[in-house]
């Protein structure tokens, strides 16, 4: 008898337990005047995401924000989420100072990153921000142009291969030269995984994300004590001593050379190369030089944050490049308009960019930008608040998760009239200007906003423009399949046909010395070129 009644009254509280929790814990209270699907008991609303794959995820957020309007309530299991996507409330989360933690999914980041700048909270957080934000000064990523540039310019060279008019897939190609780029600024040692993609850190970077992801997404495997016995702990143990070991040794190295070289007494500022130049500084040098300075970072808490860097600092720019470069191909007509602007720029040379080059790019600015809307590179950030929240008639309790979501606000036609439409005169500075600043976050804002925004972007310009530069892209026949794992992505890959520019050069070449020519004569210019 007791066989039964045991199993049935352990099974009675699994399913009372949490239903009770969901129709009458205070958060529950708080939020029952908000829209939002009616959860099931244990399950909450999990069924919203059928099978939970990570397309689904996305569908189901779309087809609940159709239902229930941009600010909803939905529980997954016990754990209540607010999904917030109306710019008055994504104001009040974003631009606060008290509730700044992040929720329980940044905690698989911690294996690696520790609490690193993305992952830390409070006073913690507030510290290693202060000590960081000088390392992305204006003129210190000015030093980083020469890195864009060579890695982009191996980028064109890898690419050559693929100019024969088949389909392929970019994304690839992309991440490796986004993984160089960030190792060089980052670590100031150079990886050449463009040349060498086999190489143990690659493979354990992307084995690691596999896994953090997969995790993130199965909740059997949420708990540290399960997961540490699955293949997947002991993958991820594997991995992270590869990840934990290079970026120590580097650590090491740059830290020795530093004490040889400043004596005690000069900075590593003045520390030359080969040539008898400047030696351009990487972000750990930085983090180095500060700590010498009395800024009291441990190499460990050194390493959390160069890890962080090396984290948020490809997948991220890489998706955004190839989603940029998809839209380009799937507009040629902005396509074309990027290659004229960028021939004003350049004309016939084939020289490097500059950092003038970049901000002469305007147009090229409007379609990164538009480029982000549509495929929001993040497509959640998440909280946990540290303190009650009451705004007008959303009432929310300590605790409570809040999703504030760019994939969903990027589509409210309040803000970005037609929203399915590619429009990058959305973002002229005259129709930027009239549109509420928190409408439009694909970087965060606030306090905790994205530090490397202004690295991505140098990036981001430097790689696209090369590839337009030398590339006229179209779109390959597998359509995109948009899903969201640590950032957003096509479950079909992002397939391209190119074809090197020739002709476009020499057309465009005769297109201005034809106005020039027409001016000089002063009559009019007698035809125009259209290429695509
Ligand atoms: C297109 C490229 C990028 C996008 C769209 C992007 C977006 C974001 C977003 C939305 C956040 C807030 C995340 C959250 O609250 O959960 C964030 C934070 C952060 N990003 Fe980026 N990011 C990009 C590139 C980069 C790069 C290149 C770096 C470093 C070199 C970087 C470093 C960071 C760091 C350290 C944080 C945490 C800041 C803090 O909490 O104080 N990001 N990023």
């Amino acid at each position: 008898m007791l066989v039964l009644v045991l199993p049935a009254l352990l099974l009675f509280v699994l399913l009372a337990v949490p239903y009770y929790w969901i129709n009458h814990s205070r958060a529950a209270r708080l939020v029952a005047n908000l829209p939002g699907p009616k959860p099931y008991p244990v399950i909450g609303n999990s069924l919203e995401f059928g099978s939970g794959s990570t397309v689904e995820i996305l569908e189901g957020l779309k087809k609940l924000q159709k239902q229930h309007g941009y600010l909803y309530r939905m529980w997954l299991g016990s754990n209540l989420f607010a999904v917030v996507a109306d710019a008055k409330y994504v104001e009040h989360f974003l631009s606060s100072n008290t509730n700044i933690s992040k929720n329980m999914a940044y905690k698989f980041l911690e294996h690696w990153l520790g609490t690193g700048l993305l992952t830390s909270t409070g006073s913690k957080w507030k510290h290693r921000r202060r000590i960081i934000t000088p390392t992305f000064h204006f003129k210190i990523l000015e030093d980083f142009m020469d890195v864009f540039n060579s890695r982009s310019n191996i980028l064109v060279q890898k690419l050559k291969k693929e100019a024969d008019g088949r389909e392929f897939d970019i994304y690839n190609y992309i991440t490796l030269c986004a993984l160089d780029i960030i190792y060089e600024t980052a670590m100031g040692v150079q990886m050449n995984v463009q040349d060498n993609s086999n190489c143990e850190y690659i493979s354990a970077l992307q084995g690691l994300a596999d896994i953090m992801v997969k995790r993130m997404f199965t909740p059997w495997l949420f708990s540290d004590f399960i997961f540490n016995m699955t293949k997947y702990g002991k993958e991820q143990r594997k991995y992270l001593k590869v990840l934990h070991d290079t970026t120590d040794e580097v650590i090491a190295k740059r830290k020795k050379e530093l004490l040889e070289k400043a004596n005690g007494s000069t900075s590593i500022n003045t520390e030359e190369n080969d040539f008898g130049q400047k030696k351009r500084l990487a972000f750990l040098d930085l983090l180095l030089q500060y700590t010498r300075d009395g800024a009291n970072l441990t190499d460990k808490e050194i390493r959390e944050e160069v890890d962080t860097f090396m984290f948020e600092g490809h997948d991220t720019t890489a998706t955004a490049i190839s989603f940029c470069l998809w839209s380009l191909a799937t507009h040629p007509d902005c396509q074309e308009k990027v290659y004229q602007e960028l021939y004003e720029i350049f004309g016939d040379s084939n020289r490097d960019t500059t950092v003038k080059d970049l901000q002469d790019m305007k147009y090229l600015d409007a379609v990164i930008k538009e480029s982000q809307r549509i495929y929001p590179t993040v497509p959640f950030v998440f909280r946990e608040l540290d303190e009650e929240v009451n705004i007008d008639d959303l009432h929310l309790a300590k605790g409570t998760n809040v999703m504030i979501s760019p994939f969903l606000m990027n589509y409210n036609a309040e803000y970005f009239p037609e929203p399915e439409k590619f429009d990058p005169d959305r973002f002229s500075s005259e129709n930027s200007q009239r549109r509420n600043p928190y409408a439009y976050v694909p970087f965060s804002a606030g306090p905790r906003n994205c530090i490397g925004q202004r690295f991505a972007l140098m990036e981001m310009k430097s790689t696209i423009s090369k590839i337009v530069r030398n590339y006229k892209i179209t779109p390959g026949s597998k359509k995109i399949v948009l899903c969201a794992e640590l950032v957003l992505r096509s479950v079909n890959g992002i397939h391209f046909l190119i074809n090197e520019n020739i002709f476009l050069w020499l057309l465009s070449h005769l297109y201005f010395k034809c106005i020039l020519y027409n001016i000089l004569r002063n009559s009019s210019c007698v035809f125009s070129v259209h290429v695509f």
